[in-house]
């Protein structure tokens, strides 16, 4: 069936916009999508939260986003969950509205360093602030507020899922159900460490200057390293022989001594140059930042999961986690403690593992694995098995 050609829409928010850090922001617009009608008791809508380098364009065909330069490549055209969404698919366009938004700080139509301060016109740069989950997840709330819409169905990948669960835990009575996939409560010392090598390797970057780069050439080579770590944890590491063409090839212009002698390096090197055309690296670092720094547990005053999660059990909201078996990103013991974790909450929670050779990944590159569990549940509100 041939996609249907879609468009970004804007809030601009009529004030400011306080972040937990207590920074303050003007003239916050957030980019957003939306499939399927609402009902006319607002009642039928998903909340979909995208990955790290994800958008807001999870669905159809979306050529252009105003306010995004030379960054909508063609592979952001499709939308990165066109398998599942549409009519009759499991986030079912003849049943459901779907909305979708662009992060805080990111470079794909909502506010971000890249954008111009309203106090003098520039480019924010490195007075863009850190930006939390829960200011995400504020965000995204002021926007159904913008839209009438009150209660909805939650559902993230990935740095999405963290920000779901930010939701969740902030406005339990707004959520109907929970769907977390490749995600968790926070991140694993390893995957911090990942991504503080990530902000490194674009710190590190001559071009990066500070975050103040816009006037010049943009740090291209520290976000194409960045990517190349980052996308190592992505993929199953065992298949990347598989996964990578045979031939080592192409000049990625990021080495001057060595020659790649392996497919999986020219596939990573590949990876990171072709990414490093189409992100801004100040919108990698927040999105990175915030997700090292994210952990439930910090939206309780005790620090405990106990209390982080009280409205949410109060709620009784119905959950499904995901889990997928060669993840290095969330490994499989996490979502299991966090289902341990929801289920000592008497949350009702169902839980499956997939069985992939894509690793973390999986959830962009085969979604159909994860259809049925997320159309019942959308369908009929509660989990399988309930503890
Ligand atoms: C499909 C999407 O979701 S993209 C639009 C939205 N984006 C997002 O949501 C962000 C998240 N997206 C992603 O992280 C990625 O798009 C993924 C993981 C979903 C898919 O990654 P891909 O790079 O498309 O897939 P894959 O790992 O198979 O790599 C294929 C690429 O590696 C290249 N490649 C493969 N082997 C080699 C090699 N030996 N040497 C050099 N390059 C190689 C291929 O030519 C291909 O390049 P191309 O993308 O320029 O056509
Ligand atoms: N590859 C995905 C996974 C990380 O969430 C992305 O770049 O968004």
């Amino acid at each position: 069936m041939q996609l249907p050609t879609v468009q970004t829409r804007f809030l601009d928010l009529p004030g400011s916009f306080s972040l937990r850090n207590g920074a303050v922001l003007d003239k916050v617009r957030v980019a957003y999508e939306q499939y399927g009608a609402l009902t006319p008791e607002k009642d039928n809508v998903i909340l979909l939260f995208h990955a790290l380098s994800g958008s807001q364009h999870a669905y159809g065909y979306n050529p252009e986003v105003p306010g995004t330069g030379s960054l909508w490549k063609p592979e952001n055209h499709e939308g990165w969950w066109n398998s599942i969404i549409g009519p009759g698919k499991p986030l079912d366009t003849d049943r459901f509205c779907i909305i979708c938004a662009n992060y805080l700080g990111g470079c794909y139509g909502t506010t971000g360093p890249a954008s111009p301060s309203p106090t003098d016109g520039l480019p924010y740069g490195s007075r863009f602030p850190h930006v939390e989950a829960a200011d995400q997840a504020r965000l995204q709330a002021l926007l159904l507020d913008s839209l009438g819409i009150e209660r909805i169905h939650l559902a993230g990948p990935s740095v999405g899922g963290l920000i779901a669960l930010s939701f969740a835990c902030q406005f339990p009575e707004r959520v109907r159900s929970f769907i977390s996939i490749g995600s968790g409560y926070r991140a694993s010392i390893e995957h911090r460490l990942s991504l503080f090598e990530q902000i490194l390797a674009i710190e590190l970057d001559p071009d990066f200057r500070g975050g103040d780069y816009y006037q010049g050439p943009a740090p291209k080579k520290g976000l194409a390293f960045a990517r190349i770590i980052g996308h190592k944890s992505f993929v199953y590491q065992e298949g990347l022989e598989q996964r990578a063409r045979k031939e080592v090839g192409g000049k990625s212009g990021l080495l001057t001594w060595m020659t790649p002698t392996r497919s999986t390096q020219s596939y990573m090197l590949h990876q990171g140059t072709k990414f490093a055309e189409r992100f801004d690296a100040n919108a990698y670092i927040r999105i990175a930042d915030m997700w090292a720094e994210f952990d439930i547990r910090d939206h309780a005053p005790d620090g405990t999961f106990k209390t982080a999660l009280e409205g949410f059990r109060r709620a009784g909201i119905p959950s499904l986690v995901f889990s997928i078996d060669t993840d290095c990103c969330f490994r499989p013991a996490e979502q299991q403690d966090f289902v341990a974790q929801l289920e000592s909450a008497r949350i009702p929670v169902e839980f499956h593992t997939i069985v992939s050779t894509k690793g973390h990944d999986s959830f962009l590159l085969e979604p159909e694995l994860y259809a049925e569990p997320i159309r019942r549940i959308l369908a009929e509100g509660h989990p399988e098995h309930t503890p």
